[in-house]
Parts: C-alpha cells; sequence; structure tokens
C-alpha cells in the first residue's frame, strides 16, 4: 500500500509567520484561502482589479490586492488561476517578484508538467492538489473533515519543500482523509483522465444517454430525471462510504445482478480501447496542445458546446424539480 500522510505527518508551524498568497477566488481559490486562515495561516489574495470575486473576498475577512502586489509580499505562492491563463499571468505579474526561497505551489501540474511555466531554479515548487471540487474542499473542512490531496515537489530549494507542502495539506484540511506523494506528471495525467473518461465526461454522458433513451420511448422526463440523475447522487454516496459492495448490498439482488451483468454491455471493450486512446492523447500532450489553442482563438468550440448543454431537456427538467428540493442550496 501506498505511503499514506494524516494530521499527526504535517507540522503547521512550518508556514505560521509565512504569507500566503492565494491567486484567484474562484472554486479551489476561496475554499483554499478560509480553510488556511480558518487553520490560522496569514493569507492574502490576489486578483484582477474590477473581478466580481474582489467583494466576496473583502466581506470573507481577506486582504485582497492585485496579484502583483500579493507575490511581492508573499513567502508562499499558490496559483488557483484558471490553468489557461496560468502561464501569461506568472509571466506579467508573478515572475518578477519569485525571489530566492519563495515558494511557488499549484493545485494541478498542467503548467509545470507541460512546460507552460519554467520557476527559476532557486524557488520552492511544489502542488497540494485536492481530489475534490473546491466546494466540497471547504464545506468537508467547516464539517471537521476533509478531502484527500496529492502532493508532488518538483523543485526543492529549499530542503523544506515536502514538509511544507504536507502543512500547506494539513492547512486546507487533508492531512484528515489522508495525503499521498506523486510526482507533477502523475497527477497531471490521471487528473487530466479521471475527469474526461470517469468522472465529469463519462458520467455526463451515461446521465444523457440513460435519460434521452428513457424519454424517447415515451416516458416521463421528470422519471428519467430522477431515475438517471438525482438517484445517481444516492448510488455514488454509497460507493464513497463503503465501496462498490456497500453500494451492492444496499441495492436490491435485483438491482445486482442487473449491475453484474448488463453494466459491463455499457462499458464494453470498445469504451475500454476508447478510454485507452484517451489517456494517450493526455500523455503524447495533444489534449493540452488542443485545449490551449483553443483559448488562444477565445473558445469557440468549448462556448458553443457550453450553450448546446445547458440547453438540454434534462437541465431544464432538473431546475423545476430541484427547485421543489428546499434543502438543496442556491447557488453562487
Ligand atoms: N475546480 C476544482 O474543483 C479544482 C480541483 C482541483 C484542482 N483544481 C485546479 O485549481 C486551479 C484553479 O481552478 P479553479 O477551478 O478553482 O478556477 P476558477 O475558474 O474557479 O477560479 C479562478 C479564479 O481566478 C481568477 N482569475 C482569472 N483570471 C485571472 C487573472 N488574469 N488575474 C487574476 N485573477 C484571475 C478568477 O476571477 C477566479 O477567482 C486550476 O489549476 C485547477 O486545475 C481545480
Ligand atoms: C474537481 C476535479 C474534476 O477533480 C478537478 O480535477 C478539476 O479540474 O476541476
Ligand atoms: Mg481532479
Ligand atoms: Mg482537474
Amino acid at each position: 500500500m501506498a505511503k499514506m500522510y494524516y494530521e499527526v505527518d504535517a507540522n503547521l508551524e512550518l508556514l505560521k509567520g509565512k504569507v500566503i498568497a492565494v491567486m484567484g477566488y474562484g472554486s479551489q481559490g476561496h475554499a483554499q484561502a478560509q480553510n488556511l486562515k480558518d487553520s490560522g495561516l496569514k493569507v492574502l489574495i490576489g486578483l484582477r482589479p474590477g473581478s466580481a470575486r474582489w467583494k466576496r473576498a473583502e466581506e470573507a475577512g481577506f486582504e485582497v490586492m492585485t496579484v502583483s502586489e500579493a507575490a511581492a509580499r508573499a513567502d508562499v505562492i499558490q496559483i488557483l488561476l484558471p490553468d489557461e491563463t496560468q502561464s501569461k499571468v506568472y509571466e506579467n505579474e508573478i515572475r518578477q517578484h519569485l525571489t530566492s526561497g519563495k515558494a511557488l505551489v499549484f493545485s494541478h501540474g498542467f503548467n509545470i508538467h507541460f512546460g507552460q511555466i519554467v520557476p527559476p531554479s532557486d524557488v520552492d515548487v511544489f502542488m497540494v492538489a485536492p481530489k475534490s471540487p473546491g466546494h466540497l474542499v471547504r464545506r468537508t473542512y467547516t464539517e471537521g473533515a476533509g478531502v484527500p490531496s496529492l502532493i508532488a515537489v518538483h523543485q526543492d530549494a529549499t530542503g523544506k519543500a515536502k514538509e511544507l507542502a504536507l502543512a500547506y495539506a494539513k492547512g486546507i484540511g487533508s492531512t484528515k482523509a489522508g495525503v499521498l506523494e506523486t510526482t507533477f506528471g502523475e497527477e497531471t495525467e490521471t487528473d487530466l483522465f479521471g475527469e474526461q473518461a470517469v468522472l465529469c465526461g463519462g458520467t455526463s454522458e451515461l446521465v444523457k444517454a440513460g435519460f434521452e433513451t428513457l424519454v424517447a420511448a415515451g416516458y416521463q422526463p421528470e422519471i428519467a430525471y430522477f431515475e438517471c440523475m438525482h438517484e445517481l447522487k444516492l448510488i455514488v454516496d454509497l460507493m464513497y462510504e463503503g465501496g462498490l459492495s456497500w453500494m451492492r448490498y444496499s441495492v436490491s439482488d435485483t438491482a445486482q445482478y442487473g449491475d453484474m451483468t448488463v453494466g459491463k454491455r455499457i462499458v464494453n471493450d470498445e469504451t475500454r480501447k476508447e478510454m485507452k486512446k484517451v489517456l494517450t492523447e493526455i500523455q503524447d500532450g495533444t489534449f493540452a496542445k488542443n485545449w490551449l489553442l483553443e483559448n488562444q482563438a477565445n473558445r469557440p468550440a468549448f462556448n458553443a458546446m457550453a450553450r448546446r448543454e445547458e440547453n438540454h431537456l434534462i437541465e431544464k427538467v432538473g431546475e423545476q424539480l430541484r427547485g421543489m428540493m428546499s434543502w438543496l442550496k442556491k447557488h453562487e
């Protein structure tokens, strides 16, 4: 079994007295910054002037400034900007403030692994990558729990990079759930693969395909929504709590028989072959190149696909049904 790091393996004191700049106040930025602050650490927020997030960060009690000002004042610079903008912001606003002995931190290895950011050799470069959406990084912390994280050291200029990474992981609550050491390459490739093939891409398409099949056969869209989207969370919660076995224990034997006989017809050899191809395109840089070029062209394909997806019937039906679920919080 891989070595896991927990609370006793990390020393938060290493970050006390240091200034941490969290660049960006989005999904990960707001969550990590708030957790670090609640862990007793000094955190500044770096944002674009005029950013809608500026006021929100101030309301949460942070000192907010430009990325450049925050980089100048910080000892530890955590880049929680969108992956596709990081290299430009780094060159224009961070690079000149990255003096010897400072630490540059990431939550995803994309820009280091694909050579978009090349930091000077006299700074620490490490990663603390939560295996979770940002909003859950915050929610679990407030509940006294945490999400797992991966740590990786790309450069160890001070000799303390790994201990700093563990301390940072403790600050955001991850040593409660478990921290695993990796490399920038392994994190980048597995993270991209996971979100494309399973977590986001694979699951979204599976849900839509199930929904569309039922609706096309004449069943009520509301029933198709509950069956293929709403209950998915309840089933996945059981997998999260106790693995596939606990989920299969909880569902009926009829469901388990269907699961074990039919699942393989849905995710079949062709699907697995395509998964391998997707992984190869991540490993050889094809996906990274396409994504960076798409951004250089101002995202024509991204915008068209996002619009189409937002207008899918499952989104319309779901919005109405969720509107009646009083326990569901409204999103930002
Ligand atoms: N979203 C997640 O749950 C998640 C999970 C793990 C890792 N990550 C990684 O965390 C990093 C941040 O992703 P995110 O999803 O939190 O991003 P996001 O899009 O939610 O937030 C980005 C933030 O950066 C700010 N920003 C954008 N351009 C800027 C600029 N030019 N100057 C200053 N600020 C700017 C935005 O206002 C926003 O506050 C990425 O490396 C991502 O891969 C994200
Ligand atoms: C939350 C995810 C999907 O795990 C993350 O990797 C991301 O890029 O948002
Ligand atoms: Mg991920
Ligand atoms: Mg990711």
